[in-house]
């Protein structure tokens, strides 16, 4: 921040300007557009925009290396929010809540979806200077050009056009000047045909019957995000009736015991195996793969591949060499990020053939619902951009790590795992979209249950160790009723009293005068004291039809995109994850070699002392065992073979 301070002083920002509190009227922030005090000043003196200076504050455009963009945390609209910490931290939630126009005042709602904000700890002044760190951020100019189709995933040179996987049939969005829209239902219309065939016993497998099972095998986005959405419908009531008699498994890691795990009590011959990979080279994915087309064909032959195996992918050239016929195939591009891809066939493909195509457009509905309304909502109203925008808030500016994503509705209990990955793998990143080193950290640490299962876990932690900011979503009407008589409440009551308590609990606490009121004896008032003050979101879904997940899903997505934007990082690669898949590759090599000449690690094989010991370790436990050669080998039970040899 040292640079920053200089800059700001040298364009005339002294420190008694950035203390003078913004005077922001109260409801000003819901549709006001008068500049920030900061911001005016900022124009007046001629720096409209901080990346045309460099750390002397002078004007920078003749110079190349000068003119690199500073970034947003040099600028008075981010100085006037890291001011603003001071008089937030000295308010307790507890008395805010008390304030029936705030509440109002943080409440949004959409098509259906009520969200509160007033638990955060935040003021109008807050939602105003975060409105304005947003212009600074050019917010709205990096939406449009993400709708828009443009190469905004700069590290891949890629559009991010997933909300174009939802759009209507008649729309038009266009990626190097062709309309995308077309193609993405000519998938769909391909979808909806194959779904219906094996639904209806049309398309059988090779020995004529009909696939009432589906393994759906992927990893990371090409697994997370269908098996959330999976979870969540599968007890609706409509959905199930329409699943009635089909399975859907997963697989995903390449454990074994997962492929185990897929495959229990599956019979090859009504089983359809759809592989899902953008890339097509995920190691895991692609083992698995060919592990069960072995299951398959060791039963049913090599032709049943035919029948019995579909792709979906990006990459066609490989699942042609792999041996599935292109024509069963679904497409997808370069456009639809892995963990952005639940709408593409990624999810449609298996979740089609689980509970029928109708279901899965109202879902594309839903989605595209939200998109239209993160497009084109003014920021004060847009549910995702303040989502984002309060994230980044609790995150940067009061150093909040961490979300918890808390779906009172056991049918969410996958969704905190697919956002996990929708928002760590999109903005945990290190450098700005320019590769420049952040000045900040950006991203937050996800993690999640369901209510009410978390509270008698981790639930401890955030009533009275670390600050966590929760995210509470709870559905009016539940997917499955039931009331026993003489009860207090319904079931589903009582889980929803649950949701209530919890983020008053963590917003208002309980001090030693209520304590002491209490009688409690004084050496356990520590012990029992709740701080309070605990920031959170209560949102509230009408029902959990394939309607609202689509909005579900395409809120977070949003949500996570704002964020990206905002703190200047390109939320669409994710380069982390590469270094650990060479360096399993150089172990792979090294224990092929291991184990088909029976010797230990040594040093010249260039791991170091930690890595050799524990790999020679894990040989060794299995008394240097070589790999049998000649057959494949699986456990008995996996497969219907003579031939099987169970020695792993
Ligand atoms: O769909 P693919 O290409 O198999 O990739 C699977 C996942 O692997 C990742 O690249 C991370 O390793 C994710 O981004 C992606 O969703």
């Amino acid at each position: 921040m040292q640079q920053s301070a200089i800059a700001l002083q040298a364009s005339g920002f002294h420190g008694a300007q950035l203390h003078g509190r913004p005077q922001a009227r109260r409801g000003a922030w819901r549709g006001a557009t008068a500049p920030h005090p900061v911001q005016a000043a900022f124009a007046q003196i001629g720096h409209t925009d901080t990346a045309h200076m460099t750390s002397s504050g002078s004007s920078s455009a003749n110079s190349p290396k000068e003119a690199k963009k500073l970034p947003i945390a040099y600028s008075p609209e981010w100085m006037a929010l890291r001011e603003h910490t001071k008089e937030v931290e000295s308010l307790h939630l507890r008395d805010l809540l008390v304030d029936e126009e705030r509440t109002d005042s943080l409440v949004r709602e959409h098509n259906g979806l009520y969200v509160d904000f007033s638990r955060q700890n935040v003021t109008e002044t807050t939602m105003q200077l975060l409105l304005n760190l947003a212009e600074r951020a050019k917010l709205r100019t990096k939406m449009n050009a993400m709708f828009a189709g443009e190469h905004i995933n700069n590290t891949e040179d890629r559009s991010v056009l997933h909300t174009a996987l939802r759009m209507p049939r008649d729309e038009e969005v266009y990626v190097d000047g062709q309309n995308v829209v077309p193609d993405v239902w000519e998938v769909l219309d391909k979808i909806k045909d194959f779904s219906e065939r094996v639904r209806g016993g049309e398309w059988v497998g090779a020995t004529s019957k009909p696939l009432t099972d589906v393994v759906a095998i992927g990893i990371g986005g090409s697994y997370l995000g269908p098996l959330f959405v999976h979870t969540a419908m599968q007890f609706d009531e409509p959905c199930k009736e329409l699943a009635r008699g089909r399975r859907l498994r997963f697989l995903a890691n390449v454990d074994p015991v997962d492929v185990a795990k897929a495959l229990n009590g599956l019979n090859p011959e009504t089983t359809l195996v759809i592989v899902i990979s953008k890339t097509f080279t995920t190691t895991e994915t692609m083992l698995n793969a060919r592990t069960v087309r072995t299951w398959l064909t060791a039963e049913l032959g090599q032709d049943a591949v035919a029948k019995h195996m579909v792709a979906v992918s990006t990459n066609l050239k490989l699942v042609k060499e792999f041996g599935i016929d292109p024509a069963n195939a679904f497409g997808f591009w370069d456009w639809v990020g892995g963990r952005y891809s639940v709408t593409s066939a990624v999810g449609l493909l298996p979740l089609a053939l689980q509970y029928g195509y109708e279901k899965m457009e109202e879902f594309l509905q839903g989605a595209h619902d939200i998109d239209c309304h993160f497009r084109d909502a003014p920021f004060q109203n847009n549910i995702p951009v303040l989502m984002g925008l309060i994230s980044i808030w609790n995150s940067t500016f009061l150093g909040r790590s961490s979300v918890a994503v808390l779906p009172y509705c056991q049918a969410l209990s996958k969704f905190p795992s697919h956002i996990q990955q929708v928002a760590m793998e999109s903005v945990g990143k290190q450098v700005s979209v320019d590769g420049e080193p952040l000045p900040f950290k950006a991203g937050e640490i996800y993690f999640g249950e369901p209510g009410t299962n978390g509270q008698h876990s981790f639930y401890q932690l955030i009533h009275q160790g670390r600050i966590v900011p929760c995210e509470f979503i709870g559905v009016v009407k539940s997917q499955q009723s039931v009331y026993l008589k003489g009860e207090l409440v319904s079931n589903h009551d009582e889980l929803m009293c649950n949701f209530f308590a919890q983020a008053d609990a963590l917003a208002i606490g309980k001090d030693s005068v209520t304590l002491r009121a209490e009688n409690v004896p004084e050496y356990l008032i520590p012990h029992k004291t709740f701080s309070g003050n605990r920031p959170s979101t209560s949102l509230l879904l009408p029902s959990l039809s394939p309607f609202r997940v689509g909005q579900l899903l395409a809120l977070y997505e949003n949500r996570v995109a704002t964020q990206g934007f905002m703190w200047n990082v390109n939320a669409f690669d994710q380069w982390g994850v590469e270094l650990g898949k060479v360096l399993a590759s150089r172990v792979r090599t090294m224990m092929h070699t291991a184990r088909t000449r029976s010797r230990r690690i040594t040093i010249t094989d260039g791991f170091n002392p930690s890595t050799r010991k524990m790999i020679n370790r894990y040989l060794d436990g299995k008394n240097q065992m070589l790999y049998p050669e000649g057959s494949d080998v699986f456990p008995c039970d996996l497969i219907h073979s003579d031939e099987c040899e169970a020695k792993f």
